[in-house]
């Protein structure tokens, strides 16, 4: 039963005490007091008689009579009481009602009753019935007795007043009390609803949050009053419930699954699994919640796992187990499993616990390293490792038999190109494909391996398919250098790629494995060297070659330190003037032993081991400091130019290098050049752009070298903050008899001149290469023709002399288109004939118009400057004429800021291509110049096509 219940039921039991008590009480009082209002009347009837019987009793006869009336008289009177006094024989002696006196009392319960005082002395209670006129009377008869003790008379005395007083004052006391009693239970039903509330609810709640726990939920009860035992109990719970809860929570967090078994029960179900275990089986809770526990590995029930895992729940003990379990939709796991019983005593265990975890992928991965130990990730070829094994058992295998084997390294040929420009998924795809080609080349007792990068080993074994001769070594080799070079498409790009091979074999070039596989990649590389594409048995003298690289790197080392490194110098020439216009510093090394080397000897050496970086930085500071040396001794200032390797390009403090040499020459920026490949800016444009934008921050000037020879992005290209490009030596050679280099040449010079782009032309050796160049517009040669490169105090010596081109072959030569300037103000004709010669031009100079139609019609023409204002005829007048006469000469007029209405005619009359202002400003004329002698080149070239 309720708590609630009960107490309703014990305050109402209490309350019907309380009321049948009262109830008792009040009637008892009632008769209390019933009997008290009795004696009462009692009394005063007996002092009454006393009374009277005291006074009558002195007079006898009617004289009695007499007095009994009077007294009757006075007491109805005095004390307003009705009074009645009955003779023996109960005639009523005197009365109130005088006419009553005489007669007998009416016969019935009254009369008997005062008969019976009369008889007896006892005094008695009796009623006078309601009359018409009369309430009802209460009336007490005593006896009234003479002197001795005789029954003279009774005395019937109405209490009625005092009946009624008194009862008044019961029933007013009674009501009070009956109030206090209905307070008093309302009272103890408020105590008993308050209990009811106060404990009653807090224990249903208490109930509730237990079952919200049973159910697995976070569950806390609320404590109303943590003083009383229930806030205590509430307390006590609700720390429980969360130390409950926490170890809930941290089972649901664990990684690993958690299953509860229950052993009391057949088939030993599930009672409970975490957040885990659905996820790594694919149920939920709902789905497996009394399901057998072996439910997991479904039919696949013959695992030795599995015994171990039941025979240990038989025998009550912990277990560990890998097992095979089947998730929902079917896919199969390995599931690492370890049991544990739980017991709550120390009787046998109810439950097991058992942590699952998914172990598949870590199985995998060891089943998939331990392919990955022997097999090249990317193509599928063996790796390095097992190669290298199957190299060994197959020297072992051809020592027993007297067997040849043969070991080729194969290197892709610019794969790095590729991957730079195609990018490296391309670069995968390449591999990959070369990896198949390589693995269709060769026979089933061969091995082809992937030692890395664009690195392949083919381990060729002589066998029942054929026998490894020179002859039969060649035609495969070649066959091999085929497959590799068939074209395929990457990037939806065609391309074709080659690759060269070394060669080594058993027993002659290499007793073990380590050996002939180093061989064999020196002969790779002496097949690089000779031009790729191409394969090169390993000989002893290559080995010679490699221990010689070896000790270059270690006296590179030293050079550094020593100082052995210098420049030269090759002078750039203008094509225009014929005059030397910049310098490129070439990097020699004074050996101790072998003399002055070239950097053919150690650059490309220093840039696989990484020394070009400190080297690179040395010629950076020493170009810097000799041309600042060079100009502080009064020479003309050129920019010198500094190769700058891909490492040093890739390199984060270039910026800083640069700076630190500019800084501490304190050479003006604009006065260095830093030359990058073509196939270095190309690479990687993301970077090498950003890379020359900082760069030219710097003030120095950029030039793209040996531009042609690499994979050219033309949108890149535009992107370039160049100033130049240098035609590559390839072209150049070639120029005079190959049609080909010359519109490669031919495109290269116009592309770049659109782009506003100086062409250096570099390896001009003959003057047959320069008048070509010079005919094409090359604005700058470079190359033996004009001078080698020379030593600093030779470069000095050249620069002293104003050692320039012979003036044929430059801007200047008689078959050159001429530069006519017409200026009536001889000192300003002389000023710009000075300019302009300086510049390289074929300049006519006149201050008469006659003189200069006369030019007009003797030389060939290409630009016309002439002044507008001239005494004989204006400029526009003039322009317009020649305009109409030899419309192919690019005219310019010369204006003061005052002729801007005779400039606009002239604008509008088509007479001039520019006009430039006066005073004339040097750089712009130059350009303006150059730009319409390029146009009247290009002009021609479009005729001539
Ligand atoms: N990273 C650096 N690379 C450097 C540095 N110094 C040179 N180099 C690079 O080495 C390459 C070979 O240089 P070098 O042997 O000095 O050859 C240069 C010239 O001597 C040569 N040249 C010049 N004119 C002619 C000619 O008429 N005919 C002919 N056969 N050769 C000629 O060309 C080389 C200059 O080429 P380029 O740099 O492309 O302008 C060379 O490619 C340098 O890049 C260095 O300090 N750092």
């Amino acid at each position: 039963m309720r708590i609630s219940t009960k107490l309703t039921v014990v305050v109402a039991t209490v309350f019907a005490v309380i009321g049948v008590a009262g109830l008792l009480t009040i009637n008892q009082m009632r008769d209390i007091t019933q009997r008290s209002i009795g004696s009462e009347a009692v009394n005063l009837a007996q002092a009454m008689s006393t009374l009277m019987a005291f006074e009558v009793t002195q007079h006898a006869g009617e004289a009695r009579q007499r007095r009994y009336q009077e007294l009757v008289d006075f007491f109805v009177t005095h004390e307003k009481r009705d009074i009645e006094i009955v003779a023996p024989d109960l005639t009523i002696l005197a009365d109130v009602t005088t006419n009553h006196i005489g007669t007998s009392i009416e016969a019935g319960e009254r009369r008997q009753v005062i008969a019976q005082t009369l008889r007896d002395g006892q005094a008695r209670m009796t009623r006078e019935a309601a009359t018409e006129n009369e309430p009802e009377m209460r009336q007490v008869v005593v006896p009234v007795r003479d002197g001795a003790r005789n029954i003279i008379a009774a005395l019937v005395f109405e209490y009625t007043p005092l009946y009624n007083d008194m009862t008044a004052l019961a029933a007013k006391a009674f009501r009070q009390l009956a109030i206090l009693a209905l307070a008093g239970a309302a009272l103890a039903l408020g105590c008993a609803l308050y209990l009811a509330r106060s404990v009653s609810a807090p224990l249903r709640q208490l109930t509730e949050a237990a079952l919200q726990l049973g159910r697995g939920q976070r569950a806390q009860a609320a404590v109303r009053d943590a003083s009383d035992e229930i806030g205590e109990l509430a307390t006590v719970f609700n720390s429980m419930s969360s130390a409950l809860h926490l170890r809930e929570r941290a089972m649901e967090s664990t990684f690993n699954g958690i299953m509860i078994v229950d052993l009391g029960k057949p088939g030993f179900p599930l009672e409970y699994v975490n957040r885990a275990f659905e996820r790594i089986t694919g149920y939920t809770a709902a789905q497996v919640l009394g399901k057998p526990s072996d439910f997991l590995v479904r039919g696949d029930v013959d695992q030795p796992g599995l015994h171990e895992i039941r025979l240990a729940m038989r025998e009550g003990r912990e277990a560990h187990a890998v097992l095979r379990g089947y998730r929902r939709d079917g896919e199969p796991f390995w599931n690492e499993v370890s049991i544990a019983p739980v017991r709550s005593d120390d009787g046998p265990p109810s439950h097991y616990v058992a942590i699952i975890s998914d172990i598949t992928e870590a199985r995998n991965d060891s089943d998939q390293l331990a392919h990955q130990a022997q097999f090249d990730i990317l193509t599928g070829l063996a790796n390095r490792s097992l190669m290298m094994d199957r190299l060994k058992q197959a020297i072992g295998s051809a020592q027993r038999h007297g067997e040849r084997i043969v070991v080729a390294f194969i290197d892709l040929d610019d794969f790095k190109l590729i991957n730079d420009n195609l990018g490296h998924e391309a670069g995968d795809q390449l591999l990959r494909e070369v990896a198949q080609r390589l693995q269709a080349s060769i026979r089933p007792r061969d091995t082809a391996a992937r030692f890395g990068g664009d690195e392949f080993v083919l381990l060729l074994r002589e066998g029942e398919q054929g026998a490894l001769g020179e002859a039969q070594l060649t035609e495969r080799i070649r066959a091999v250098l085929e497959s590799v070079a068939a074209p395929l498409t990457l990037a939806g790009r065609d391309i074709q790629v080659h690759c060269s091979i070394g060669l080594a074999a058993f027993p002659q070039d290499g007793a073990d494995a380590e050996i002939l596989v180093k061989h064999a990649d020196t002969a790779m590389y002496r097949a690089k060297e000779l031009g790729r594409n191409g394969f090169q048995f390993f000989t002893e003298a290559l080995q010679l070659r490699a221990q010689q690289q070896l000790e270059l790197g270690a006296s590179l080392h030293l050079a550094l330190e020593r100082d052995e490194f210098e420049l030269h110098y090759q002078p750039q020439v203008s094509l225009r003037s014929g005059r030397v216009v910049g310098l490129e510093a070439l990097l020699r090394w004074r050996h101790p032993d072998k003399g002055l080397l070239g950097p053919g000897h150690f650059i490309s050496f220093a840039e696989e081991s990484g020394l070009i970086i400190p080297i690179g930085e040395w010629v950076l500071r020493r170009a810097c400091k000799q041309n600042k040396a060079w100009q502080d001794a009064g020479l003309p200032p050129l920019p010198v130019a500094v190769n700058i390797s891909a490492r040093q390009c890739a390199q984060q403090e270039l910026e800083a290098v640069v700076r630190a040499a500019l800084a501490d020459s304190g050479l003006a920026p604009h006065y260095l050049e830093l030359e990058l490949t073509e196939s270095i800016s190309m690479a990687d444009p993301e970077h090498s752009v950003p890379m020359m934008e900082r760069m030219k921050a710097i003030g120095v000037e950029l030039s793209i070298d040996d531009f042609g020879t690499g994979y050219s992005n033309m949108s890149y290209l535009k992107r370039f903050p160049i100033d130049r490009l240098k035609l590559d030596i390839s072209f150049v050679r070639e120029i005079t008899t190959d049609p080909g280099s010359l519109a490669i040449s031919d495109a290269i010079i116009t592309m770049s001149h659109s782009l506003h782009l100086e062409v250096v032309a570099e390896g001009v050796e003959t003057e047959g290469q320069l008048a070509l160049l010079a005919q094409r517009q090359c604005d700058i040669v470079q190359g033996f023709y004009f001078s080698k490169p020379l030593a600093a105090d030779a470069l000095e010596a050249l620069l002293r002399a104003d050692y320039r081109l012979p003036g044929h072959l430059t801007g200047r030569a008689a078959d050159a288109p001429a530069l006519l300037v017409l200026d009536d103000d001889t000192h300003m004709l002389d000023l710009l004939d000075l300019v302009l010669s300086n510049e390289g031009y074929r300049v006519h100079a006149v201050s008469d118009p006659e003189q200069a139609f006369e030019i007009l019609a003797r030389h060939q023409v290409a630009v016309l400057l002439c002044d507008q204002r001239m005494p004989a005829i204006s400029g526009v007048e003039f322009l317009s004429r020649v305009r109409r006469m030899y419309p192919e000469v690019l005219r310019i007029m010369l204006s003061a800021c005052d002729d801007a209405e005779s400039t606009r005619q002239a604008i509008n009359m088509g007479a001039v291509y520019k006009f430039i202002e006066k005073p004339v400003e040097q750089a712009t004329l130059v350009a303006l110049v150059a730009e319409a002698y390029q146009l009247y080149h290009a002009g021609r070239g479009q005729q001539t096509a």
